[in-house]
């Protein structure tokens, strides 16, 4: 993606070819001045039926969405292009737009067109954007993906140093349709894995971060960047700015907030407020995330584990399609937020714990609480709406049936006896709700609901006596022009003449072209007037149906006007109860998850882990959820194993097991299958496994599989180097680290040596819990010298020359690698299976014959201490270049160029 431009919310530029010139059309001079004060976003001008666009907008926008470019008048010589979308699919086209990154503004006629025509036929309507509509701000159901939530992120920076070295961030960020809104204040390290967890829909900050060369790269990455001016980050103003959006007098009621997290925060409600044009959503008051209250897991780990979804982008096959049971919405907008933000508050979890297992053990109260919730609707993105003014009448029966569903499900629920605080405080919720809201709602409310209020008719008959009136006397009309088609047939013998309705004309007298004449001739001319002739049939009207048509449109509008008010009445109920619902809401997305997981317990057999402030983690017959998911669809039992990487008695470090095992023996699921045991445990839900232990882990860093990153330029093993580095700088003993194959991208001896050199500083300067997968069976010599590496493998068979896979995890190191067997089965053929094998003898017997042993390397000997310093200055000043180096200091790629140029001037030495 190219480097976004600034958007200028406040303050329009005026293009270069905005200038009008003499001669343009009031409408087009409407729609430039409108233009300019929007830059930076297509506009959806409003025309009728459509919502036309010009110009260049014209050209992106056809290109988009595949729609015919047209033009319509001249401007400065040139045909304009124009193309429309009609009103009832702008939805589908405002989504193709924004998917793409664009921003639309929506420009409707504020005013009917017989207002503007009564100030003289030139006149334009008037006009003006309502609305712009961003990635980040959207409400609308058929914009938003229901199970996700969809998060408008602003970050603000501040250098604490004056030389500018430590940055700190405030990040605040909003689900608009939802009204979640939370805060919290990282360091650069954190900022990615932050952005990682939350996946923003639009990301806003400063024209400064914007175009800060450290962070350029991060913004390229992300769908959608949106850069503003310095004002909106203004902190000087950002207290007055967020305390005026919740009209409070001081944030002191929002917590103990950071100067860095009010100007995000501010940012993020300046920027709904200019987006919304005055509209304000029921926004939550900002809920201060404490720093390192969930587990971090950055971008690399998160993708690596397919944790929301699969490394081809899929959600099918990732590890929430497979946990997901839950019933709405927003439970499922809950199960993925709780997934992508493990927590490391030992109490938050257990409290968690407690509500699954709860439902796990009250199998009629979890099947009650699923089918009660099954019928709940939306309730938080219907009162956004209703807030936004956009909502309809199928909003406000979300409402009603939410309430209603809260209600019952409270007392549905009230006989869990000792009901676990979580369970208890979401009931709490649900009652508090006031139910008479729901049932005036249920009162008004027809059977049979319009999406949008502007079609009627969904007010229930008897709810209001002045719209039933109403309603008889526009329907008695109807009647009555439906007996005035009897007598004109009558009157004229034209059996087939009908009396029609259209935009156009209003009602109309409609005859076929045959029997027109008649009509036209007199006497009959005397009360048919002639409006318009078609190809078959000519259309008249008359004095008395034009009389008819103005009471029953009279009638019509009342009726319309008064279910209108009635609407907006009903409307001023839900907002006023918005905080209430807007919980009951919350507490029934965690009801949902809470029942939801223990469903998913109940079935797939997982178990309570216990998850406390040791440094334990210790796991008995664990299991992948999703290969085990994957493999039960075709009758295949999956091999449970355990692992234990706490520390030895007294220690204050974890264990490293290193894992062996040729390929397809199940050494990257056994890895993966932990690191999964621990996200699931700390999100409060139970895992897979027949007993879980784990001393919470506070980062989680996974490294597994090569995949080139070819949009960065890094080639597989620049970009293997590059995570390896990151674990290795930022893992403390808290952390659990997952490395696969580390080295395998490059030459076996470098390879060997990177991997070698690595588990020697996780085992002595992270002393963090790991898993160490690999294919050089060299390491396992390292288990004599280090004393919490252990070694173990996954055991095979041979049979008749094939291998069979066990899938079991057990003490000790491969002997072999199997790699031809394996090749076998994936179907060489034949003749270079053969030739393998002969080459394989070839090279295994040179190797037994090598004069030197791995071992006996310098390198590689597990008491490896430098050379004696040579005589020779060349290995002088080898040493002093080898002492020059600092690796803290170093990025991973100058600390690759620096062993290049070390092995350059080895070689140079050699041939001294
Ligand atoms: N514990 C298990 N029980 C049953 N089947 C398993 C188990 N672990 C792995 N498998 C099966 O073996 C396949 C290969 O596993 P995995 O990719 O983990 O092997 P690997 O040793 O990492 O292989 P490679 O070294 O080639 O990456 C899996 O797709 C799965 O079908």
């Amino acid at each position: 993606m190219s480097q976004p431009q600034t958007i200028g919310l406040s303050e329009p530029e005026t293009p270069p070819d905005a200038t009008p010139p003499e001669k343009l059309s009031p409408m087009l001079e409407q729609y430039i001045e409108i233009k300019t004060a929007n830059p930076g976003s297509l506009l959806f001008y409003r025309m009728g039926d459509f919502y036309e666009l010009f110009f260049e907008d014209a050209e992106v926008a056809s290109r988009a969405l595949g729609i015919v470019l047209t033009k319509r008048g001249k401007h400065q010589g040139q045909d304009i292009p124009m193309c429309g979308v009609p009103i009832h699919r702008s939805d589908e086209y405002l989504h193709r737009l924004i998917a793409l990154g664009h921003r639309v503004a929506v420009c409707e006629q504020l005013e009917d067109p017989s207002e503007a025509k009564k100030r003289g036929s030139k006149s334009v309507v008037k006009r003006d954007v309502v609305r712009l509509v961003t990635p980040g701000t959207l409400t609308e159901d058929t914009l938003l993906d229901a199970r996700r939530n969809n998060y408008l992120l602003a970050i603000a920076r501040a250098r604490l140093s004056s030389v500018g070295t430590e940055t700190r961030f405030g990040l605040a960020w909003i689900d608009m349709s939802t009204g979640e809104f939370r805060i919290t204040e990282c360091d650069r390290i954190m900022l990615s894995a932050e952005i990682a967890r939350l996946e923003p829909g639009e990301i806003l900050i400063s024209d400064s971060l914007n175009t800060d060369i450290e962070l350029i790269p991060l913004w390229r990455e992300l769908p959608a960047v949106t850069p503003l001016g310095r004002d909106v980050f203004d902190s000087a103003t950002a207290e007055r700015r967020l305390t005026s959006f919740f009209a409070v007098a001081t944030s002191d009621g929002f917590g103990a907030l950071t100067r860095l997290e009010i100007t995000a925060a501010a940012a993020a409600v300046t920027y709904i407020e200019r987006t919304q044009i005055g509209q304000r959503p029921p926004l939550s008051p900002p809920l201060r995330e404490a720093v390192a209250s969930t587990m971090a897991i950055d971008q690399a780990t998160r993708g690596n584990l397919e944790l929301m979804r699969t490394l081809s982008g899929e959600r099918r096959g990732s590890l929430l399609d497979c946990i997901d049971r839950t019933v709405t919405s927003a439970g499922s907008r809950l199960l993925a937020q709780r997934l992508s933000a493990p927590l490391t508050d030992v109490n938050a979890i257990a409290r968690r714990l407690d509500a699954v297992a709860c439902f796990v053990d009250d199998v009629a109260a979890r099947a009650d609480t699923r089918s009660r919730l099954a019928a709940a609707p939306d309730l938080a993105r219907a009162l956004t709406r209703i807030a936004l003014q956009r909502g309809g009448p199928r909003d406000l029966a979300a409402v009603r049936d939410g309430i209603a569903a809260a209600h019952e499900l409270a007392r549905a629920l009230a006989a869990i006896k000792d009901a676990p605080d979580e369970i208890a405080d979401a009931l709490g919720h649900c009652r508090k709700v006031d139910f008479a809201l729901a049932d005036e709602l249920g009162r008004a409310l027809g059977d049979e609901l319009p999406l949008i209020k502007r079609d009627g008719s969904f007010v229930r008959e008897g709810y209001d006596a002045a719209l039933d009136d109403n309603r008889a006397l526009r329907d008695e009309s109807r009647r009555v022009i439906a007996a005035l088609q009897a007598r004109y047939a009558d009157e004229t013998g034209v059996k087939a003449l009908k009396i029609k309705h259209n935009n156009v004309l209003g009602y109309f007298v409609e005859v076929t072209a045959l029997n027109a004449d008649k009509m036209l001739q007199p006497p009959l001319n005397a009360t048919f007037i002639h409006r318009q002739t078609l190809a078959g049939q000519v259309r008249f009207t008359s004095t008395e149906l034009g009389e008819l048509e103005a009471k029953i449109a009279s009638a019509a509008d009342r009726a319309l006007g008064l279910e209108l008010d009635i609407f907006e009445r009903l409307c001023a109920a839900v907002i006023a109860q918005g905080n209430a619902i807007k919980q009951c809401a919350e507490a029934l997305a965690r009801l949902d998850v809470a029942s939801s997981l223990a469903a998913l317990a109940a079935e797939r057999g997982f178990a309570r882990p216990l998850v406390d402030d040791s440094l334990t983690f210790a796991i008995e017959a664990g299991r992948h959820p999703v290969v085990e998911q994957a493999l039960s669809r075709d009758g295949t039992p999956f091999v449970a194993n355990d692992s234990d990487l706490s520390p030895p008695t007294e220690a204050q470090a974890g264990r490293i097991w290193l894992i062996t095992g040729p390929n397809m023996a199940g050494k990257s699921t056994f890895l993966r299958q932990n690191a999964l045991i621990a996200i699931l445990a700390q999100m409060g839900s139970f895992v897979p496994a027949k007993a879980a232990h784990i001393g919470v882990i506070d980062r989680l860093f996974s490294r597994v599989g090569a995949a080139d990153d070819l949009a960065r330029g890094r080639s597989t093993f620049m970009v293997e180097m590059v995570e390896t580095a990151a674990i290795l700088n930022q893992a403390g003993n808290r952390a659990l680290v997952i490395l696969d194959e580390i080295g395998r991208g490059t030459a076996t001896f470098d390879g060997l040596s990177i991997a070698w050199a690595t588990v020697e500083h996780l085992h002595d300067i992270n002393t963090c819990r790991a898993l160490f997968a690999t294919h050089y069976h060299e390491l396992t010599a390292l288990s004599a010298r280090l004393p919490r590496l252990h070694n173990v493998t996954m055991k095979v068979k041979e049979w008749k020359g094939d291998v069979v896979f066990l899938h079991e995890v057990v003490a000790g190191a491969a002997d072999r690698s199997y790699g031809i067997q394996v090749a076998k089965l994936a179907g060489l053929p034949p003749s270079v299976i053969e030739r393998a094998k002969v080459v394989l003898a070839k090279l295994e017997q040179e190797d037994r014959a090598a004069p030197k042993g791995f071992e006996d390397l310098p390198l590689f000997a597990a008491n490896y201490q430098p050379p004696a310093p040579s005589s020779e200055p060349t290995h002088e000043r080898l040493i002093a270049a080898v002492a020059a180096i600092n690796p803290d200091e170093m990025s991973p790629r100058e600390a690759m160029e620096a062993l290049y140029n070390l092995k350059a001037r080895l070689r140079e030495t050699d041939k001294q």
